[in-house]
């Protein structure tokens, strides 16, 4: 076995080590032992990957505290409310979990944004680790702290900043995660060399087939640099105060409008912000800031990567509708993240209805 790679994450009072490699899942009681050893333990999960990795975490933990319960909610972007809040709280402290419990959250994105969200509120705030099991939650969604549930009208409209006290990356759970979800995750990989690295765009462009077949090189080497991407945006500005944490939301004005008309189950996240970047690029070109180069090798990229580019036409008014509600919206304004070249982009304030136009055409 190879030794796992570590990303740090420094945040003062509140750092942590990102852990990526294979068969860590085995080695979770030595990697989580500094947080759990001895305390009492809340594994939450949903029940797709309950069945593969419920029994194996358990196990693991077993051998640094003998105090666990297991708590599993339906699979799905449904499960991030607050419902599903509510219901965790409630099911926590019949257990009884208390201020010294540590919540483990075993899943995708879904399960650590709505886990780290129970736990940022339950007795204010305890403790919590990530174990991310999809791709898009091992090189975006786990690192970084945003954790929260969506609103019918807004996605994650609800929710706070809460970091892990650290994240385990074991490689191997890829293994059964299905095409469609591990294409999505790839849409948040791209989105990082589009954003900051055009290294990163260029070796993605020159390995998909690697990619593809799900190659444990390449595949730790991304996660690798998406996780230090983040690491890096998320130690400059950890509450996306300074604007500079907001380039990772490239693709998502657009993206999590689609998302929440759509109704939070037609389109997987990375399927929205996929469609989501495809139009902002078409934006930036009605602003003169990129060309029909740059949108042609971005649209290839995803097309190559097997994601959406459109959705059907129709939805205009809804969609910007959803945009208003956006949370980069402040003193009634909109800002949308564009790019100016692969690997850059830049934060504008409401674009004029002519690229917003753009944009949303671009869409269908
Ligand atoms: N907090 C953040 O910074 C951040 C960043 C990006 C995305 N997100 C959020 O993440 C969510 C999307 O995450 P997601 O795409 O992981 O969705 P998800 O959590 O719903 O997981 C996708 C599907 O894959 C299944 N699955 C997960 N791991 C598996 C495995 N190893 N084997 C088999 N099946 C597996 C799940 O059961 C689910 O059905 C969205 O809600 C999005 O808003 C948050
Ligand atoms: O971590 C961030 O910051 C991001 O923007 C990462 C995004 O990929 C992610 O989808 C995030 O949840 C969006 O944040 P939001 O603040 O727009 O809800
Ligand atoms: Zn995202």
């Amino acid at each position: 076995m190879t030794q796992p790679q570590t990303v740090d994450v420094p945040l003062e009072d509140r750092s942590y080590k990102i852990h990526i490699g294979s068969g860590l899942i085995e080695q979770l009681g030595t990697l989580c032992a500094p947080f759990i050893a001895d305390r009492h333990v809340v594994i939450i999960s949903d029940e797709k990957v309950a069945s593969h990795y419920l029994p194996k975490v358990e196990s693991a933990l077993e051998s640094v505290t003998s105090r666990g319960n297991s708590l599993v909610v339906d699979e799905g972007e449904t499960s991030k409310s607050l419902d599903t809040c509510y219901q965790l709280w409630q099911e926590m402290i019949e257990l009884p979990a208390d201020r010294k419990s540590v919540v483990v959250a075993l899943g995708g994105g879904v399960i650590g944004d709505l886990a780290g969200f129970v736990a940022a509120g339950f007795a204010r705030g305890i403790d919590f680790i990530q174990i991310p099991t999809s791709l898009l939650a091992q090189v975006d969604s786990s690192v970084g702290g945003k954790t929260g549930v969506n609103l019918p009208q807004a996605k994650n409209m609800v929710g706070a900043f809460w970091q892990p006290k650290t994240v385990v990356i074991d490689i191997d759970v890829l293994e059964t995660l299905d095409d469609r979800n591990f294409r999505a995750g790839l849409a948040e990989v791209i989105k990082y060399g589009l954003i900051m690295d055009d290294a990163l765009f260029t070796r993605i462009e020159s390995s998909m087939e690697a990619i593809l077949n799900r190659e444990p090189a390449i595949i730790t080497e991304l996660i690798q640099r998406c996780c230090q991407c983040k690491a890096d945006v998320v130690t400059e500005d950890e509450t996306e105060t300074s604007g500079r944490r907001a380039i990772l939301n490239y693709g998502h004005t657009i993206g999590h409008a689609i998302e929440a008309v759509y109704g939070y189950g037609e389109y997987l996240h990375g399927e929205a912000i996929s469609i989501g970047m495809v139009a902002e690029a078409e934006m930036a070109k009605a602003l003169g800031m990129v060309d029909d180069v740059f949108c042609d090798r971005q649209k290839a990229i995803f097309e190559s990567a097997g994601l959406p580019t459109t959705c059907p036409a129709g939805k205009e008014e809804a969609l910007i509708e959803a945009m208003t509600r956006d949370k980069k919206v402040a003193s009634g304004k909109l800002n949308f993240i564009l790019p100016t070249k692969i690997g850059d982009v830049e934060s504008v304030a409401t674009p004029g209805g002519e690229a917003i136009a753009a944009a949303l055409k671009a869409c269908s």
